[in-house]
């Protein structure tokens, strides 16, 4: 029920904002406001009726009672096979039963009729020699015994047979066999004869569930007697087996996916043969793990050809199809708001990739393009049909070259904030792009996505450039430069896609890798590169793309944004890129290039209208703030000693003044592989000292453990830089 609210002589100072102001009474007669109401009924709400079935259904399937196999019809086929493979092998398992039966009754027999427990408890006593006489008794009554039952039952079957003739035999013979089966029936921690070198393990836990939790114990991710529990049965999945099951309480899933090595030698099959995924969400837990074990090295197939090349267009806001993990499943690559770093040694695969994700922006007209080709090959050749600007070539000049677009384009990123603020809340619900504005030319806000291939060589190079008065080489600028977009830039629209081959942190400055939203790591020489790419401690969490194979080209680990639908639900997934060779890349750029012609968003390099961009160089200072930007450029710029120099690689930006406050020596000493007493030593040399500090535990506590600050880290490499200035000024003042 309600009350309506008066509406034909509301008095006005009832509804109008005047009325709530203080009033001076003008005399004591105040005439009091006439509300007038009326009661109505209120309308029923609306039922949502739900059918009792329905509910029973829904009930039925999310009851952890109700066995999978009664739930989903893929695990109900897949419980019929193995019902019919058992009942097929049963004649097989009886007879291995009854046999075993006949072996252990034989042994205890042999046992009882030596008279072996008396025998070897007088052996014990040693009184062997007194007992002898009534042990030799004993064992002469026990054969008496043996052989008068031998009589009595052939007595028995004899006269059974002549009573009810040979299927008195037969029963009895049942009998026996089925009392043999129970006594020779496998039992976990049953004593039997094991070969002390038996042949190749194979992979039969699909067969028996026993192998698979023997492989988990051999592994060490569970204890001796612990168990696994099955969640869902062994079914064929792809060209595989796949099979979900929980741990006991308290081990973690996380660390199946980590020592997943260990579980595939457990196994014996090939890691890349071994997926091992944790189960999310509302169906799983962080005990519960998915395994998917290949019949075969998933990746020795040929490649899958990109999906894009029947495609006449894509919308650059859909995830690119990127490539299949070892399942077959298909890995999308969210592109817009956020970037992405690919790195590997050469020859891997980068180009490839990097290539993919332009595909997709490609084939959407309303995408505009930099693409900037520092490899200088003609991989990237043909985006010149389609791309805004384009560039091919390594020299200083292309360097300057870029820094000239990276200033234009964040000036378009400044002068998009700037209009984003004045744009209607309709339009533009939050300070970043969206699709519809993308797409609208008024607004003149695409999306806009940055390729640079080898992006090392703009980043190495030395050139003297000059900024707002304050000297820097040409690499530290495009550094600083890349990691403000790289930070700015996606919320604007801006993509930004670097590949390099050199993925160290003297190269990539750790402050852009830190903003660089996802990572694809294909092979690289040793985990500490393949950390740089995907970030810190990956290679711990079983992350390691310095284990893939040379033979494995496009296959890689992709970590995406964590911000993004693909990052949320997984940490990292090792996908085989598709493959693009160069005549689909080709019809792909060409038909990017006629749908831009159709939709008239052709501009720039690609229209023949090739604008070198006036940089504007103080607009670009100002807002990087060129003043600490040189400060952390100096950690590069300058040679440190080992260990520092290890120590740097390692915390990345983590040794920024906003970044850790203090690292323990223990963690330091496992990432650089170093003993304790020689990193305190050599760190000491360098006035750095270790400390005591109160660092928080995973309980909550806090435990006083032994490391250094990262301030003062950060003294002993100012010290190194003092130094090394006023070493190289007094060479120069020695010099004649
Ligand atoms: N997904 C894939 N499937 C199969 N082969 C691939 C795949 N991706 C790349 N390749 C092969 O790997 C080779 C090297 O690729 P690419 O040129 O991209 O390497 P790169 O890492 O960029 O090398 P560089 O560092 O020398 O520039 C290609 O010639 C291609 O044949």
């Amino acid at each position: 029920m309600s009350v309506h609210e008066p509406t034909g002589n509301t008095p006005d100072s009832v509804n109008t904002k005047d009325a709530t102001l203080p009033v001076h009474a003008q005399s004591r007669e105040v005439e009091p406001a006439v509300l007038d109401g009326e009661l109505v009924a209120e309308p029923p709400g609306p039922v949502y009726e739900r059918p009792k079935i329905n509910r029973l259904v829904s009930r039925w399937l999310r009851s952890p009672r109700v066995p999978r196999y009664l739930k989903d019809r893929r695990q109900a086929a897949q419980a019929g096979k193995d019902l019919l493979a058992a009942i097929l092998r049963s004649p097989l398992r009886y007879m291995g039963a009854v046999v075993r039966g006949i072996v252990a009754a034989a042994r205890w027999w042999r046992q009882w009729v030596t008279v072996r427990d008396y025998r070897e408890a007088a052996e014990q006593a040693e009184k062997l020699a007194d007992k002898f006489a009534e042990i030799r008794a004993l064992t002469l009554f026990r054969w008496k015994v043996t052989g008068a039952v031998a009589v009595a039952v052939a007595a028995a079957l004899l006269v059974a047979d002549l009573v009810h003739g040979p299927r008195a035999l037969w029963i009895a013979g049942g009998g026996v066999s089925v009392a043999l089966a129970i006594l020779g029936r496998r039992r976990e921690g049953s004593p039997g004869r094991k070969a002390v070198l038996a042949g190749p393990r194979t992979l039969t836990w699909t067969m028996d569930p026993q192998i698979l939790v023997d492989a988990f114990r051999d592994a060490k991710l569970i204890g001796k007697d612990e168990t696994l529990r099955l969640v869902e049965r062994a079914a064929r999945v792809g060209d595989g087996w796949a099979i979900t099951v929980d741990l006991p309480a308290t081990r973690k899933a996380a660390d199946v996916i980590k020592n997943r090595d260990a579980l595939a030698s457990a196994l014996a099959v090939d890691e890349v043969q071994l997926i091992v995924e944790r189960v999310r969400g509302n169906g799983g837990h962080a005990g519960r793990v998915a395994m998917w074990v290949a019949d075969q090295d998933p990746y020795a197939s040929p490649p899958v050809r990109t999906p894009l090349l029947p495609m006449e267009r894509w919308d650059a806001w859909r995830p690119v199809p990127f490539g299949r993990d070892a399942r077959n499943r298909r890995v999308d690559l969210p592109l817009v708001w956020t970037s992405l770093l690919v790195g590997a040694i050469p020859r891997q695969g980068k180009t490839f990739a990097a290539r993919l994700a332009a595909a997709g922006l490609i084939l959407d007209p309303h995408t505009r393009l930099y693409v900037a080709d520092f490899k200088a090959g003609k991989d990237w050749d043909a985006a010149a049909a389609v791309a805004h600007r384009f560039m091919s070539g390594d020299e200083s000049e292309h360097a300057r070259m870029l820094i000239g677009w990276l200033v234009e384009l964040i000036s378009e990123v400044q002068d998009r904030y700037r209009r984003m603020r004045a744009l209607d809340d309709s339009i533009c619900p939050e300070s970043k792009v969206t699709p519809a504005m993308s797409r609208d030319p008024s607004l003149n806000m695409p999306i806009t996505a940055i390729f640079i291939d080898e992006v090392q060589v703009p980043l190495e190079d030395r050139s003297p450039v000059t900024v707002e008065g304050k000297k820097l080489t040409a690499g530290e600028y495009v550094g600083e430069l890349l990691t403000w977009l790289a930070k700015k830039g996606p919320a604007a629209g801006i993509v930004l896609v670097l590949a390099t081959q050199r993925p160290d942190s003297k190269t990539i400055p750790s402050g852009l890798r830190a903003v660089l939203g996802s990572r694809f790591a294909l092979r690289v020489m040793d985990w500490r590169d393949s950390n740089i790419i995907l970030g810190e401690q990956m290679n711990t969490r079983g992350y390691d793309s310095s284990r893939l194979l040379a033979s494995h080209k496009g296959v890689g680990i992709l970590r995406p944004d964590g911000d993004s639908e693909a990052g949320a639900d997984v940490l990292a997934v090792m996908v085989r890129t598709y493959y693009m060779p160069n005549e689909d890349w080709q019809t792909i750029c060409q038909r990017g290039r006629a749908l831009r012609e159709a939709e008239g968003t052709l501009t720039g390099h690609a229209a023949g209208q090739d604008t070198t961009p006036v940089p504007d160089h103080a607009a670009a200072a100002k807002a990087i703030g060129a003043g600490n930007a040189s400060s952390r450029a100096d950690w590069r710029v300058h040679e440190l000693p080992e260990p520092l120099a290890s120590v740097v690689d390692y915390l990345g930006a983590d040794l920024e003044p906003d970044g850790r406050e203090f690292v323990p020596t223990a963690e330091l000493t496992e990432a650089l592989d170093l003993e304790a007493t020689t990193l305190a030593q050599q760190m000491s040399e360098l006035g750095c000292q270790p400390t005591r500090y109160r660092i928080p535990t995973e309980d909550g506590e806090t435990r006083r453990v032994r490391g250094y600050l990262t301030a003062e880290i950060r003294a002993a490499i100012e010290r190194v830089a003092a130094d090394e200035i006023s070493s190289s000024d007094d060479a120069r003042g020695d010099r004649p």
